[in-house]
């Protein structure tokens, strides 16, 4: 199983810093990671999405699957480690950029930075803001760019390395781990965002299905829906419960 955070297991929320999960959806994420084998894929760095989470039974892919660490304390995989560096100069650069534009936040997740506008309440500063952002990456860190989120604009590596992979990624180190027969893994993985579309292309190659949490029909490359993340709960405690019925047959 592979899980987006923001928006699939906790609610969308105006502060980035209070998007905490509630403890039913911890309990459910625990049993499921007790009953299948689950990831974490988020934008958020590893750091701050296990703070939120608090479950060490999950391997985590942080700021967008470019920090992957496994729950057995092997090394981290970390592909664009070289931008390190690059990534924590450009924070501090957009920090001074938009310091003036009032609700304009700016959240550093080790590999890529988020620049959120949720609470710029002008339209004119919404457009300001994407504007500097996109002009201070373009003019000052071409090694990197900018892809958009919800109410957010993401400043990542340009070395393509996005959700899709490290789901990739993560099923051959896992197959390999614990020798599974690879015809009979169904991979799922449940996202609401941008960033995610890249993760259900995979899962539709790798023979599994994607799970799109929106409320209304998108154009996605998911098979199936959820309309939030409380019916993601839902759907996690009854994947649990099929399989343990399954194990009583
Ligand atoms: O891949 P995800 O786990 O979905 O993370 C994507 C971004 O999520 C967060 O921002 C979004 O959620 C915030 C809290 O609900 C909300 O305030 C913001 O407007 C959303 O864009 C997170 O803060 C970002 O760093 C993540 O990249």
């Amino acid at each position: 199983m592979f899980l987006d955070y923001d928006g699939t297991l906790t609610p969308i929320v105006k502060k980035p810093e209070r998007a905490f999960m509630s403890e039913q959806t911890r309990n459910a994420v625990r049993e499921l990671a007790m009953t299948f084998s689950t990831s974490i894929v988020t934008g958020r760095s590893c750091d701050k999405a296990k703070g939120f989470i608090q479950l060490d039974e999950l391997h985590y892919a942080g700021s967008h699957g470019q920090d992957i660490q496994l729950n057995d304390g092997t090394d981290p995989f970390q592909p664009n480690s070289e931008y390190l560096p690059v990534i924590a100069e450009a924070t501090e650069r957009l920090k001074e950029a938009v310091r003036e534009i009032k609700g304009a936040s700016v959240e550093n997740n080790k590999f890529c930075v988020s620049v959120h506008y949720r609470e710029v309440r002008r339209e004119k500063d919404k457009d300001l803001l994407k504007n500097i952002v996109m002009r201070t990456v373009t003019e000052e860190f071409p090694d990197l760019k900018v892809t958009n989120g919800k109410k957010v604009r993401e400043v990542r590596p340009g070395a393509k390395f996005d959700k899709g992979d490290a789901v990739k990624y993560l099923l051959q180190q896992l197959t390999n781990k614990h020798s599974w027969d690879s015809s009979r893994i169904l991979p799922i993985y449940i996202g609401d965002d941008k960033t995610d579309e890249d993760a259900f292309k995979v899962l539709s190659e790798e023979g599994g299905f994607g799970i799109r949490v929106c409320k209304w029909r998108k154009r996605t490359a998911a098979e199936y829906s959820l309309k939030n993340p409380s019916e993601v709960k839902e759907f996690l405690e009854k994947l649990v419960r099929w399989r343990r019925e399954q194990d009583q047959v």
